[in-house]
C-alpha cells in the first residue's frame, strides 16, 4: 500500500462493496414491490446519501429524484444538535408518496427535522430508506423503514459518509482509526500509515 491511500486510516471494514451492492438490491427490490403502482419522490440526502441512493433505485420502477441538505455535524464526528436546512428541496412534494434516502439515521436528529418539514408541506406518505441504522445512537425518537444495515456504535466512513467531507469515495464502510480524529490518540494505534494533514 502507498502512503498515500485512504485505507490505511480504516481500522477495520464492517460491510465490503458485495455485501452493500447486496443490501442495495434487497432494498431496491422492497421498495419496486411496495410502491408498484405509484410513482414516489425519492429525497437524497446531500451528500452521504447519493451513492446508496442510486445504487437502491436503478431497482426500482417509477420515481423522481429531489435532493435536500440538511447538517447538524458541521464537520466533526459529533451531532451539534441544531439541524439547519441548507439546500431545500425544488419540487412540492404536497400530496406525494416520499421516500427519504438516508446514509445513516444515527441521534435521529435529521431525520426528526426533515419528518417535520415534510408533513408540514403535505406529502402523502412519508417512508425512510437508510443505508445504515445505528440505533444505539438515538437521541430523539426517528424510525427507518427500510434499512441495509444496523450499525454498532462507531463512527463509520465510506460510501458516501465522510469525516472532514473525506472518505465519501471508499466503496465500503468501515470504522475511522481514532488517532485520524483525536491525534491525542494517536499512540494508542499503529499511526504509521496515517495520512498526513490534508
Ligand atoms: O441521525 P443524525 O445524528 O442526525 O445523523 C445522521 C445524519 O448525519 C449525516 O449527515 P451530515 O450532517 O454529516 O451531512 P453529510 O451527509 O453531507 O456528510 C447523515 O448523512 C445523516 O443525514
Ligand atoms: N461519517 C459519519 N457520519 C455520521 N453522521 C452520523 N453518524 C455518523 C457516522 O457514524 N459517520
Amino acid at each position: 500500500m502507498s502512503q498515500w491511500d485512504m485505507n490505511n486510516d480504516i481500522e477495520r471494514v464492517l460491510y465490503s462493496e458485495d455485501d452493500i451492492a447486496e443490501a442495495a438490491k434487497r432494498v431496491g427490490t422492497e421498495l419496486a414491490a411496495d410502491y408498484e403502482g405509484r410513482t414516489p419522490v425519492i429525497i437524497s440526502v446531500l451528500k452521504g446519501a447519493v451513492l446508496w441512493t442510486v445504487d437502491v433505485m436503478r431497482y426500482m420502477q417509477y420515481a423522481e429524484v429531489e435532493f435536500i441538505d440538511v447538517s447538524s455535524y458541521h464537520g466533526g464526528i459529533a451531532s451539534s444538535g441544531e439541524v439547519d436546512l441548507i439546500v431545500d428541496l425544488q419540487t412540492d412534494i404536497a400530496g406525494r408518496d416520499v421516500i427519504i434516502m438516508e446514509d445513516i439515521v444515527d441521534t435521529g436528529r435529521s431525520l426528526k427535522f426533515m419528518m417535520a418539514l415534510l408533513e408540514q408541506r403535505g406529502a402523502k406518505s412519508i417512508k425512510v430508506a437508510s443505508l445504515l441504522d445505528k440505533k444505539e445512537g438515538r437521541v430523539v425518537d426517528a424510525n427507518v423503514d427500510y434499512v441495509g444495515f444496523d450499525v454498532p456504535k462507531a463512527f463509520v466512513v465510506g460510501y458516501g459518509l465522510d469525516y472532514k467531507q473525506l472518505y465519501r469515495n471508499l466503496p465500503y464502510v468501515g470504522v475511522l482509526k481514532q488517532a485520524v480524529y483525536d491525534p491525542e490518540h494517536a499512540d494508542l494505534v499503529d499511526t504509521t500509515d496515517i495520512t498526513p494533514e490534508h
